[in-house]
């Protein structure tokens, strides 16, 4: 589908890039050519991450960097560090995130803040500070934010990221109109259930549902990380310097025939809840 250097000169920063959808498009950019700069919390599993596509693509330069988006001050010297070192990124993917199922009421203060500061605060601090710099040295540059089809339906029990990536998908078009004479574009996927640890520990704890998910699907599948590699290569390309401002769902047409996600929790019960708490927990305990 693409040319195998296509991505040859054009630097990535990709956040959360060590696990899941983020380490999936950053295999999909490496067998392009693409240099790579992947960032996330834990040291040991990012940097597990790239010497292994290091290991993959050995023609390719990855670099792993230790970064938590919530603090800004962190975010302004890796960027710094980025351009100092390596002459900076062309692109950037704002893949990072947190979430985990909760009635609403019974979310705490700090747990609406866990996931609200990576998802709307951390995103836009590493777009600032990646953006300004391009437009300081007039350099053309393009962003992906991983928002998700709740963008347009909602979704119950995950109120915190459903208002925070409501909030990327509006950056994504408020810059698009404001940086595009800068020659930065900004689009973004929205993308129905591509199963990874993280996302299945934290929204479908006690049971995956992958029967039903397939079931009510109308291409009868799940996602697979291909189906977003594909996309992500597509969007950032440079060669399509016309598209900004789209948000594109990548589900299969789930969202048009089902609506919002995690009806089913309404059957549950405090015990229930409680329990799928507690799993939660000692799943993001364990990936510490
Ligand atoms: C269709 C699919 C779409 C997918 C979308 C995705 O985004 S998938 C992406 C999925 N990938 C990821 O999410 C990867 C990254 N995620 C993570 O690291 C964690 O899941 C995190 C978001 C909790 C942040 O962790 P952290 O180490 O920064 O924070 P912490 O452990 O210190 O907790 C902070 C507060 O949250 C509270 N709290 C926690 N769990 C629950 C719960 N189940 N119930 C209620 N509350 C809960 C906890 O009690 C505390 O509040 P307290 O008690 O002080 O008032
Ligand atoms: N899987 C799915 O079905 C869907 C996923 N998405 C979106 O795709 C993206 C990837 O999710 P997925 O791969 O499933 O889940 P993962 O849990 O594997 O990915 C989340 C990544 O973000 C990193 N991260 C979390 N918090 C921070 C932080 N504060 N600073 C820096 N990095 C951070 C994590 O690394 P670390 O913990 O080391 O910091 C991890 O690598 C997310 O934006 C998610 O909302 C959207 C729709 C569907």
């Amino acid at each position: 589908m693409f040319s195998p250097q296509l991505f040859k000169n054009q630097s990535v920063l990709i956040t959360g890039g060590g696990t899941g959808l983020g380490f999936g498009m950053a295999d999909r950019l490496a067998s392009l050519g693409a240099t790579l700069h992947l960032c996330g919390r834990r040291q040991e599993v990012i940097e597990q991450a790239a010497h292994s596509l290091k290991e993959k693509y050995p023609d390719t330069d990855i670099f792993a960097h230790s970064l938590d988006i919530r603090d800004a001050d962190m975010v302004e010297a890796l960027v710094q560090k980025i351009w100092d070192e390596h002459g900076g990124v062309d692109a950037l993917i704002n893949n990072a995130a947190g979430n985990f199922i909760c009635p609403t009421e019974d979310l705490t203060i700090n747990g609406f803040k866990a996931i609200t500061e990576t998802v709307l605060n951390g995103t836009f601090y590493v777009t600032q500070a990646v953006g300004k710099r391009w437009i300081e040295s007039k350099r053309p540059g393009s962003v992906l934010s991983i928002v998700v089809t709740w963008v347009w339906t909602g979704s119950p029990f995950v109120v915190p990221s459903a208002m925070s990536k409501s909030a990327v998908d509006t950056m994504t078009k408020s810059l698009a109109i404001e940086w595009g004479r800068h020659g930065i574009r900004f689009n973004a996927i929205a993308p129905g259930v591509i199963p990874t640890e993280g996302a299945s520990a934290r929204l479908r704890p006690v049971d995956d549902n992958t029967e039903n998910l397939v079931k009510q699907n109308p291409m009868q599948r799940l996602g697979q990380m291909n189906d977003l590699a594909q996309l992500a290569a597509f969007l950032l390309c440079p060669q399509n310097s016309w598209i900004n401002g789209q948000t594109i769902a990548l589900d299969g047409g789930d969202w048009l025939a089902n609506g919002a996600y995690f009806k089913q929790y309404f059957e549950w019960s405090k015990e229930d809840w409680e329990k799928a708490r507690e799993v939660i927990k000692a799943k993001t305990k364990g990936a510490k």
